[in-house]
C-alpha cells in the first residue's frame, strides 16, 4: 500500500483504522473510504468477517478500496442496492476544529462524498498530523477534462492558485476513477470553508471538490499508541 504521508505515522493510522472497524456491528451496511488509513480499517473488517463471522455489506469508494475489500473477503454491495448506509469510514488530508475536512489527496473525493453523504454516521480516521486549527491544505477539485481551463480561471477569480494534477507513472494528467481530471487549488488559509465550498460547487465544469462538512466523529491516532475521538 502506497502511503502518501510520512511512514512515521503508520502506527497511528493503524490504531484508528482498527478502532473504527471495531465499531461496526452485524447487519450493518458500511461505506469504505480510500487511502492508507482506511486500508487498515478494511483489513481489520476483513479479519472480523473471517474470524468473528461478522455479517456486513460494504460499498467501496474507489477501485483501491474495492480491490482491498475483495482481497480482505468483505462482501460488497452498491448504492443502487443500499442507498442508505449505516456508517462510512474514511481518511482525510486535513481537518479543522469545526470538523471541516479536506479530502481527495488520492483523487477519490467525489465518490467518497457521495458515499459519506449516503451514510447515517461518518467516521474520519486520521493521525495527529492531519489536525489543524484552520484549513490551509490545497483543495482537490475533480473537473470534466473539457472544462479544465474554464475551471482554472474560475478558481483564480476566487483567489486560488490552480494546478492540474499530473500522474507520476504515466505521462500526462491524473485520470480519476470517474474518468475526469483533478485540479489542486491552493487558497492559503481558508477563512470560511463553507463559503468556499459553495463557491467551488458553483463553478461550471466542476464535478466535486474535496471540502467536506458532514463529518460526525474524528478518530485521531497518537504517537504514544492511544487515540482520541472528537465530535
Ligand atoms: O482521495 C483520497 C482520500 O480522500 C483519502 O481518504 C485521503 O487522501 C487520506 O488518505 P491517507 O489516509 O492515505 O492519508
Amino acid at each position: 500500500m502506497k502511503d502518501r504521508t510520512a511512514s512515521s505515522s503508520t502506527t497511528e493510522k493503524e490504531i484508528v483504522g482498527k478502532a473504527a472497524a471495531n465499531v461496526i456491528e452485524d447487519g450493518m451496511v458500511v461505506g469504505l473510504g480510500t487511502g492508507s488509513t482506511t486500508a487498515y480499517a478494511i483489513k481489520e473488517l476483513g479479519r472480523r468477517v473471517f474470524e468473528e463471522n461478522l455479517e456486513i455489506l460494504a460499498v467501496p469508494t474507489s477501485y483501491q478500496s474495492e480491490m482491498l475489500s475483495i482481497e480482505a473477503g468483505i462482501p460488497l454491495t452498491t448504492l443502487s442496492q443500499h442507498p442508505v448506509l449505516d456508517i462510512a469510514i474514511d481518511g482525510a488530508d486535513q481537518i479543522d476544529s469545526d470538523l471541516n475536512a479536506v479530502k481527495g489527496g488520492g483523487g477519490a473525493h467525489t465518490r467518497e462524498k457521495v458515499v459519506s453523504m449516503s451514510a447515517n454516521h461518518f467516521i474520519v480516521v486520521v493521525d495527529e498530523s492531519k489536525i489543524s486549527d484552520r484549513l490551509d491544505h490545497y483543495i482537490p477539485v475533480e473537473v470534466l477534462s473539457y472544462s479544465r481551463n474554464l475551471v482554472c480561471n474560475q478558481i483564480k477569480t476566487l483567489g486560488g492558485n490552480p494546478t492540474t494534477r499530473m500522474a507520476t507513472r504515466k505521462d500526462g494528467p491524473v485520470i480519476t476513477d470517474n474518468g475526469n481530471f483533478i485540479i489542486d487549488a491552493s487558497f492559503g488559509v481558508i477563512e470560511d470553508p463553507l463559503s468556499l465550498s459553495k463557491e467551488l460547487s458553483g463553478c461550471t465544469g466542476v464535478v466535486e471538490h474535496g471540502i467536506f462538512h458532514n463529518v460526525s466523529e474524528v478518530y485521531i491516532g497518537k504517537k504514544d499508541g492511544s487515540f482520541e475521538i472528537i465530535s
